[in-house]
C-alpha cells in the first residue's frame, strides 16, 4: 500500500531568541536563517549549548522567537500544531498503551481524523516498516531502548506532518544500536520521503543521515555554514570509513571547533 505523504517546505527567516532581562540576558538564536525545501532531510549540528535544541524548539512552535519567523509551505508558526512533529531523546511514548496503540494514538489527536480502519492500516504500515509487527501488542517495558525509539519514529511518521522534527532521537543508545537506528531512519525516509530537521551533536551522524547540513557557531548561534552531502540513494555504515566521509567529517568538526560565525556575506 503505498500512502499519500504529507510534506511540506520549512524556512527560516532572520530567527532570533534572548532568554532573560536586562544584564542577565542571553542571546540564544542570532538572524538564523535557512530554508528546508520539500523532501529534504538537514541536520543542525552545532557546540554544546549552541541554542541547537532552542531552534528546534522555535521550528515546534513551543518557543516564540522574539525576531524573524518560521513559515511551513509559507505559512507563519505561531504555537505547535498538526503540522509539525517533535520525536525527541527521552522515549515520549505512553508505557501503558502497547506499541500498536501508542502508533495509533498520535493519529488520534489529528484534526483530520482517520477512521479506526485506516488508523489501524496505517499503524500496520508503519509496524512493519519499523521491524515491530512481532511486537504490536507488546508494551513499551518490555522492549529496549532502540526498540523504544521505532515505536517514537513510526508513530511520527504515521501521524504524517509535514515537518518531521528530531532532537537528538538515538543520543541515548550505545553505539551499536545507534548505527542500526541510522539505518532504520534512513531506510523509512527512502521509501517515504519527508522533511526533516534533525538535531545531533554528532557530526558523523548528522552527515551520514541529511542532504545538508547545517553548522552553527557558538552561542549566540548563526548559520556558520551549510554543507552539502554529496552521496545520494541508499547509504550504509561503510560510508563512514570512506576518504571523502572522513575529509568531510573533519571540515566541519574544524568549524565547530572555531565555533564563530563567518564574517557577513560568507554564511550560506
Ligand atoms: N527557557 C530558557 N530560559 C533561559 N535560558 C534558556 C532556556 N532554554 C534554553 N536556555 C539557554 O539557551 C542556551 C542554549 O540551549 P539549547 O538547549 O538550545 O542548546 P543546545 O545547543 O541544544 O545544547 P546541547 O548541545 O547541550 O544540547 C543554553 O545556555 C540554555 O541554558
Amino acid at each position: 500500500m503505498t500512502t499519500a505523504v504529507n510534506t511540506g517546505g520549512l524556512t527560516l527567516d532572520g530567527v532570533g531568541k534572548r532568554f532573560g532581562r536586562g544584564t542577565a540576558a542571553v542571546t540564544v538564536l542570532d538572524d538564523v536563517a535557512f530554508d528546508v525545501p520539500e523532501g529534504e532531510f538537514v541536520a543542525v549540528v552545532g557546540p554544546s549549548g549552541s541554542g541547537k535544541t532552542t531552534l528546534l524548539n522555535t521550528v515546534a512552535g513551543f518557543v516564540d522567537p522574539d525576531v524573524g519567523q518560521i513559515l511551513v509551505n509559507g505559512t507563519p508558526v505561531t504555537g505547535p500544531g498538526p503540522s509539525r512533529c517533535v520525536v525527541f531523546q527521552e522515549y515520549a511514548i505512553f508505557p501503558w498503551l502497547t506499541v500498536r496503540r501508542n502508533i495509533e494514538f498520535g493519529m488520534r489527536l489529528r484534526a483530520r481524523r482517520r477512521p479506526a480502519a485506516e488508523r489501524r492500516r496505517i499503524a500496520d504500515r508503519y509496524l512493519d516498516l519499523m521491524g515491530l509487527t512481532a511486537f504490536a501488542d507488546a508494551l513499551p517495558k518490555t522492549l529496549s531502548g532502540g526498540m523504544r525509539q521505532r515505536v517514537a519514529l513510526a508513530r511520527a511518521y504515521a501521524v504524517d506532518p509535514e515537518i518531521l522534527l528530531m532532537d537528538e532521537p538515538f543520543a541515548a543508545l550505545d553505539a551499536q544500536t545507534r548505527e542500526t537506528m541510522q539505518e532504520a531512519l534512513l531506510e523509512i525516509n527512502q521509501k517515504e520521503r519527508r522533511t526533516v530537521l534533525f538535531v545531533t551533536h554528532q557530526v558523523e551522524e548528522a552527515i551520514f543521515l541529511a542532504d545538508r547540513v547545517v553548522v552553527m557557531s557558538a552561542r549566540p548561534a548563526r548559520v556558520q555554514e551549510i554543507v552539502p552531502v554529496p552521496w545520494r540513494g541508499p547509504r550504509h555504515h561503510e560510508l563512514k570509513t570512506t576518504p571523502e566521509f572522513i575529509e568531510l567529517r573533519r571540515r566541519i568538526e574544524a568549524m565547530l571547533r572555531g565555533g564563530h560565525p563567518t564574517p557577513e556575506g560568507q554564511t550560506a
